[in-house]
């Protein structure tokens, strides 16, 4: 096979570019990279309102985990900036619009993680004798300032502690997309690929394309190419071919929520790609935050999995792909069991089986 065709073969360099910022406080509006208009345009929303937050959510304008709980604990901040009244009127407006935003999608943990941490400030300040309502907004906003200036620093470690799995010159496959653009920067799964790239490493990646929302292709074969990495994309039904030409070496996805017992919820297609991992015993990685175990959630069954319109599979390419009245089943996301897991990597470390046990020490 000459080289043209091989995607071993070594990519040509491109001149790293200054990554994507997903989401941003722009001082007094959120500052919002519409995603779903990735590759061709980069359009950046200013987002006034928690209603404005809702909708760009559920319409994956903003997507990805971390930057889901990053824009709705903005989200609390815009819904609360000019509410009247006193500080008890503030802190039920601040739990009412918390509350609001967590009916924007069902799956990922960080969404609720968020809004609950930004809850809990609210009622730590509310309670300090003479806090003003102006004080309790102004920690609203600082506390989501934190909260993506933590999810930044998070992706970086988490980063540090998978790299330590990988090795220059492996190839590594991908699914979904799990970078920058589904965090504050880094990202959870490619993170170690940003740090190999600085160390020097030429890791060469397969970005599965990801049907039917296409992160992998829009959003992953193009942040890795803009950092000058290494990648060839691939449709979701190559992974098995390019597993059995011995092309991967690990496979390392992200994930929305992690169940006390391991089990991994995360994109649709990623349960496959573990289990062809395991038929071709190469280890299958999931990178994630601590903000992502939900140790309240015993097991993958219990995961609320997001089912989205039809839309996303019949229409596409620009026209309709399948005929009017056809049954359509659009699950956003499955569960990948435990048994599958090689090691979860977070910002703490990298965790292995019995992961009900394993897990747990992660919080004390
Ligand atoms: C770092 S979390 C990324 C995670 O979120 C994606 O889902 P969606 O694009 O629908 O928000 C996908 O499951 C990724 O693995």
């Amino acid at each position: 096979m000459n080289n043209s065709t091989n995607p071993a073969a070594p990519q040509s360099e491109g001149a790293a570019k200054e990554p994507l910022q997903s989401v941003q406080w722009a001082g007094d509006h959120l500052s919002l990279l519409d995603q779903r208009l990735l590759p061709e345009q980069i359009v950046y929303l200013p987002l006034t309102t928690a209603e404005d937050v809702w909708e760009a959510i559920r319409h994956l304008k903003v997507r990805g985990a971390p930057a889901i709980g990053i824009a709705a604990a903005f989200g609390v901040y815009l819904g609360v900036s000019g509410a009247e009244g006193d500080v008890r009127h503030v802190l039920d407006e601040i739990v009412r619009k918390a509350d609001y935003l967590a009916t924007s999608r069902p799956t990922a943990v960080n969404l609720f993680w968020a809004l609950d941490r930004m809850k809990a400030r609210a009622e730590a300040v509310a309670v300090r004798s003479g806090v003003t309502a102006e004080e309790l907004k102004a920690a609203m906003l600082q506390e989501a300032m934190l909260i993506r200036a933590e999810d930044e620093e998070t992706c970086r470690l988490i980063g540090e502690h998978a790299l330590g799995l990988l090795a220059d010159e492996m190839g590594v496959l991908t699914h979904c997309n799990a970078g920058g653009l589904a965090t504050a920067k880094y990202g959870t799964a490619l993170a170690p690929l940003y740090l190999a790239k600085e160390r020097g490493w030429n890791v060469k990646v397969f970005a599965d394309e990801t049907r039917p929302v296409l992160q992998g292709s829009r959003l992953t074969a193009f942040e890795l190419q803009q950092a000058g990495i290494d990648v060839t994309l691939i449709c979701d039904n190559m992974a098995g071919m390019v597993m059995a030409k011995g092309w991967v070496q690990a496979v390392i996805v992200g994930t929305d929520r992690v169940a006390a017992n391991g089990d991994v919820a995360n994109k649709i297609g990623t349960y496959s790609v573990a289990v062809l991992a395991k038929a071709h015993g190469i280890p299958f990685y999931v990178a994630c935050p601590l903000s992502t175990i939900d140790l309240g959630t015993p097991t993958g069954a219990e995961i609320p999995i997001e089912e989205r319109n039809e839309q996303e599979i019949t229409e596409g390419f620009g026209k309709r792909t399948a005929p009017v009245g056809v049954k359509v089943f659009n699950p956003a996301f499955d569960v990948t069991p435990h048994e599958y897991v090689t090691a979860i990597i977070t910002e703490k470390g990298v965790v292995t089986a019995p992961y009900e046990e394993n897990l747990r020490k992660l919080f004390g």
